[in-house]
């Protein structure tokens, strides 16, 4: 069993929501490793930051994405930082990987200064979203299959773009 297509990106990249509407497009199921984290330790994303630290949410995100990879054949959604892991980017190694990248000024506005965003929550957001960028934008793009640039496009003709992309012969081997 393997997922139909992983969703990789920035938080605001838009993972969960253009994931659930591919998953609807395709007609399967959608899954989000996030709450996968969220269910099996009955936690908040934010709590597990704040109380145990990044490294032990990265442990279990890990082992999240690895359930994931082997249970689910529908749409799979992953945390927006879970590519960091070296074991992850090897499993996800044969699977069509879509990044869904986003722009500083539309990723800073599309997640606002939530604080259920922990890695955001600091004193200067934007900032840290910018070095975030820096940062994984190479990681997100050596994982990929397909990436499509999200600035400026509506929701469904994202949707519309992945669904193409995925199709296009480049991305079908891979
Ligand atoms: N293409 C788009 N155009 C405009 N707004 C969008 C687009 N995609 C997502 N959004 C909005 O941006 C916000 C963040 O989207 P979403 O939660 O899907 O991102 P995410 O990648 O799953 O983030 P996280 O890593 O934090 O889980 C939401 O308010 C969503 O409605
Ligand atoms: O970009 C990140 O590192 C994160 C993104 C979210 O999806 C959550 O997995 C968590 O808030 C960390
Ligand atoms: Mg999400």
């Amino acid at each position: 069993m393997a997922p139909r297509a992983v969703v990789v990106g920035p938080p605001g990249a838009g993972k969960t929501t253009i994931g659930r509407l591919l998953a609807e497009r395709f007609g399967v199921a959608f899954r989000d490793t996030d709450d996968d984290v969220v269910r099996t330790t009955g936690r908040a994303i934010a709590d597990i930051f704040a109380t145990d630290g990044e490294p032990a949410f990265r442990e279990l995100e890990e082992a999240a994405v690895e359930t994931a990879l082997r249970e689910h054949d529908g749409v799979l959604a992953l945390g927006g930082g879970a590519v960091l892991s070296e074991r992850t980017r090897e499993r996800l190694a044969g699977h069509p990987v879509v990044f869904l990248s986003v722009g500083l000024a539309e990723g800073a506005k599309r997640v606002g200064l939530s604080t259920a965003r922990p890695l955001l929550a600091g004193v200067n957001p934007r900032a840290t979203f910018k070095a975030l960028l820096e940062a994984r934008v190479p990681i997100y793009r050596s994982v990929a299959t397909v990436e499509v640039a999200t600035d400026h496009v509506e929701p469904d003709e994202v949707v519309a773009k992945v669904v193409a992309a995925l199709s296009a012969p480049s991305a079908a081997s891979s």
